[in-house]
């Protein structure tokens, strides 16, 4: 299996270069050069398996020889044993023909853990093989940061910098970052937003002499292996209501794209998705563009569902590479017109993408009223990320199909709006009960290249 470039001027790469070595080298996202196809009686030979098997069925023909067979079953059953659900995504009826996906059962509390535990598997396995070392640098809004902490730390091989927006994130976000104790973790608290700490990334891997000099790799979802741990729950849940024999639809609170893309990802393999439906706070770029095919930059806006205050969406542009018809071309000159300020995508484009996705809008009363009902009339504690889910997915839904909604994070991530809209303050789980007593450790850095580039330097140094 080889990996190109979604603007098609770097090198293919197998998986494992393309997992380690996170952004291509023409600034674009690696995808597969081919998507593996599952037949029907292979989706049907996944009901009733455990999580880890279907996982290991879904991703093996991606993975292709950069692990064996029975190392790779053994990197996803050590992903996934320390979730606290045996199910590790069950699904729970919210109410007729509507499902949640409760992706928060992870050590730190977001669908992020999926992916992030597993690659941090498979960094260790392939670093310890090529006796390497590597600079991880994250960007994160909120959840990224804390899963990629969570999965790297005290790891000989990797030294893990997060970038998250100072101020922005919430307090249980912020101390899942700055409380670890390890050596190797560095929490980086820079001043802007998510999409300034994302663009920074992104310079730092189109910097070649930084990019080598540190050997630099990628946690966020640039990595194609975070992409494709996140296809496995799609499978997981059409499955158990009833795929491939009946078709589901997914909706799914969006930021960056990824999550979304991976559900792509399952039904270009041949699960049967209905539709996929992109669901936004107020930082509606995603929305306005599958709308008015207008992908035109804001400023962002601070909202209650910070983990999705991201206007710059990074996945969208492999979306447009297939909408394009794989034109890696056109895909660079749409992400030259965006460093402009936007890019308006063509009608043929525009009837590509709404084949497949959809998309709605919530506002921040919206969301509370949606975590407000969902508590008194549904039986469930959302987060605000999920209750924005859970709004679009109500005003969506085909009622002969069933909807699942992605919950992407535990509502005791950000338990002030979930207060404030249900009047209970969700407790965090007793392994993390005092994370508001541990001592925090963080540096505030401008938003600066160089500045970053020497600190991170100056740090793997010393
Ligand atoms: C809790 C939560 N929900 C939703 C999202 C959106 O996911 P994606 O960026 O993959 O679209 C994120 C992060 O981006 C998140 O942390
Ligand atoms: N919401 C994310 C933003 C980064 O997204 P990623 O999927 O590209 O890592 C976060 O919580 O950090």
């Amino acid at each position: 299996m080889q990996y190109i470039s979604t603007r098609g001027k770097a090198p293919a790469l197998g998986f494992e270069d393309t997992m380690l070595s996170g952004l291509a080298r023409d600034g674009g996202l690696y995808v597969p050069e081919t998507i593996p196809q599952m037949s029907a009686d292979d989706i049907r030979a996944m009901h009733g398996l455990p999580y880890e098997d279907i996982a290991y069925r879904v991703m093996r023909p991606f993975v292709g020889d950069a692990f064996t067979d029975e190392v790779f079953a053994d990197l996803i059953a050590k992903a996934y044993a320390g979730f606290g659900h045996d199910a590790r995504a069950p699904l729970v009826q919210l109410g007729s023909g509507h499902f949640l996906l409760e992706l928060f059962h992870g050590p730190t509390l977001a669908f992020k853990d999926f992916a992030m535990q597993l690659i941090g598997q498979m960094f260790e396995e392939a670093l310890t093989r090529r006796g390497d070392r590597v600079t991880i640098v994250g960007a994160t809004s909120g959840d990224t940061g804390s899963a990629a902490i969570e999965a790297f730390r005290g790891l000989d091989a990797v030294d893990v910098f997060i970038l998250y927006p100072h101020g922005r994130v919430s307090e249980v976000q912020r101390r899942q970052m700055t409380t670890p104790v390890e050596d190797n973790v560095h929490a980086l608290a820079l001043d802007g937003t998510f999409d300034d700490c994302q663009a920074r990334l992104k310079d730092m891997f189109n910097d070649f002499d930084f990019r080598d000099g540190v050997k630099l790799a990628g946690v966020n979802s640039i990595n194609w292996g975070r992409v494709l741990a996140q296809v496995v729950y799609y499978f997981s849940s059409a499955v158990s209501l009833g795929a491939p024999d009946r078709m589901v639809s997914f909706t799914v609170p969006t930021g960056n794209f990824g999550d979304i893309f991976a559900g792509y990802i399952a039904k270009r393999m041949g699960l049967p998705i209905d539709r996929l439906v992109v669901a936004t706070n107020q930082n509606d770029i995603l929305h306005r563009c599958l709308t008015t095919g207008g992908y035109v930059t804001d400023s962002v806006t601070p909202s209650i569902s910070p983990s999705m205050d991201i206007q710059v969406s990074s996945n969208f542009e492999r979306a447009l590479f297939d909408a394009y018809n794989r034109d890696g071309g056109a895909v660079a000159q749409l992400m030259d017109e965006l460093k402009a300020g936007g890019f308006h995508v063509s009608q043929g484009t525009m009837h590509v993408l709404r084949e497949h996705y959809d998309s709605g809008r919530v506002s921040e009363d919206e969301t509370l009223a949606m975590i407000t009902h969902a508590h008194n009339h549904m039986g469930e504690l959302l987060c605000p990320h999920s209750a924005i889910g859970v709004k679009v997915a109500e005003e969506i839904k085909d009622p002969s199909v069933p909807m699942v909604t992605l919950a992407t994070a535990h509502p005791a991530k950000f338990p002030d709006a979930v207060e404030k809209a249900s009047g209970l303050r969700p407790a965090l789980p007793e392994r993390m009960a005092d994370l508001f007593d541990r001592d925090e450790r963080m540096t505030r850095v401008p938003n600066d290249l160089a500045k970053l580039e020497t600190l991170i330097k100056d740090r793997i140094a010393s």
